[in-house]
């Protein structure tokens, strides 16, 4: 049993092709090994948190449908069977050891509201710390195309933001990240160790292995690009391997381990929500001294360095930071509407002095992040 100070929060994400058989079932026995390492992790005393895939993977048979169907309405349906049937089973195998797991189901716009986004933390908070296995999917059965986080990689990895996780294991039915798709060169070797996600290692990241797979590796680094941004340490492993969560948790499984540096960013709560999950309302250009000032100085934008204003936005929105040229500097949350900064734009320092506060403050700024942000954000 470990003491308080070495006990570790760790989000496991786990995909469908490790959940299920090929013909569109649960897999007891895969199900049933995820849970008795899950169990070990418990009974260690740290806390466990799983993002489970496979809901559609175990519902589109009992739907009639031969393989996984490509309609919406149809997957939709699919996961409406598969969530129940998952949820079923792993309440069976943690309470056949002890434990309850309970089921989250989330959807994009429930962590785009900052409100909704904290109401969540604080329940799976209460969960957590009493002893229950929050088990989270994305809300299949309602969500529609635009509004989906689409994944479960990227969604596990904002999770495991949300929570302030120590590590999230991701497991898979490879071994660990390659440095060339492996399908497509069978000279690829495993990387053991990454501090840093280079254009190589975006070019090397190919599409799903299997027909129930949804993001492939792509959607695995743009997940590590989070975590990395957020100071937790990752791992990549092969669900299949003996004990690979236990020694995952200890550093001891074959596999990617994407370690964050201290040089990297690391964003505060405040910070992750507004960069990975907030969803820009509108646009602000700012000068080239501006720049400097924010980027450079790290100092607040004030609304006389404002150049224009594109898109409708309410005061406390996040809104896109772009320079003359048009390139994105950052995110932030703005003071003012777009229609009070427009009226403002060409007013001089002592007209804008009635107006006391900056555009953006700079505790709200998300600026010069050293990865690009990710798809949906
Ligand atoms: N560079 C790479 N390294 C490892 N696997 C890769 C790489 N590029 C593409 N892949 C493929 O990504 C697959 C894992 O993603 P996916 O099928 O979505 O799994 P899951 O259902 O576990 O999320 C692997 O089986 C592999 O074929
Ligand atoms: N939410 C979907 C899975 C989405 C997903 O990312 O799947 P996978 O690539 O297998 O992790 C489901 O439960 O079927």
């Amino acid at each position: 049993m470990v003491n308080e100070k070495n006990k570790k929060r760790v989000v496991i994400k786990i995909g469908s092709s490790s959940l299920t058989s090929l013909h569109g079932e649960i897999s007891r026995r895969k199900l049933e090994k995820l849970v008795d390492e899950v169990v070990q992790l418990k009974d260690d005393g740290h806390e466990v948190l799983l993002v489970s895939s496979g809901a559609v993977a175990a519902g589109y048979r009992k739907l009639g449908c031969l393989s996984r169907p490509s309609s919406l309405p149809e997957k939709q349906a699919a996961a409406s069977i598969g969530q129940g049937l998952l949820m079923e089973s792993y309440s069976d195998l943690f309470l056949s050891h002890g434990y309850m797991g309970s089921q989250i189901l989330i959807t994009r716009s429930d962590f785009s509201d900052e409100n909704r986004y904290n109401n969540a933390r604080n329940t799976i908070n209460v969960l957590l710390e009493r002893g229950i296995i929050p088990i989270v999917n994305e809300n299949d059965t309602i969500t529609i195309d635009r509004l989906k986080f689409g994944d479960n990689d990227t969604l596990s990895a904002k999770v495991a933001g949300l929570v302030d996780a120590d590590d999230l294991i991701i497991l898979s039915d490879i071994d660990g990240l390659y440095d060339a798709d492996p399908r497509e060169d069978a000279n690829a070797q495993l990387l053991d160790r990454v501090y840093e996600i280079t254009p190589e290692i975006e070019e090397a990241a190919g599409d799903p292995g299997s027909d129930v797979g949804t993001g492939g590796m792509k959607s695995k680094i743009d997940a590590f690009k989070i975590t990395m941004a957020s100071g937790i340490s990752s791992f990549l492993g092969k669900a299949s391997t003996n004990n690979i969560v236990y020694d995952a948790v200890y550093r001891n499984a074959v596999g990617t381990y994407f370690e964050p540096t201290p040089e990297q960013v690391n964003l505060n709560q405040k910070k992750q929500w507004i960069a990975f999950n907030s969803g820009p309302e509108g646009e602000v250009t700012i000068d080239h001294r501006a720049r400097e000032t924010i980027v450079d100085m790290k100092n607040s934008l004030l609304p006389m360095n404002v150049h224009h204003v594109n898109g409708r936005f309410k005061k406390g929105s996040v809104v896109r930071i772009h320079d003359l040229e048009g390139e994105e500097i950052g995110l932030g949350v703005v003071n003012y509407s777009s229609e009070q900064l427009e009226e403002m734009i060409g007013l001089t320092e002592p007209e804008l002095e009635s107006y006391e506060l900056a555009a953006i403050e700079s505790k709200d700024l998300v600026c010069h992040l050293e990865v690009s942000l990710p798809v949906g954000v």
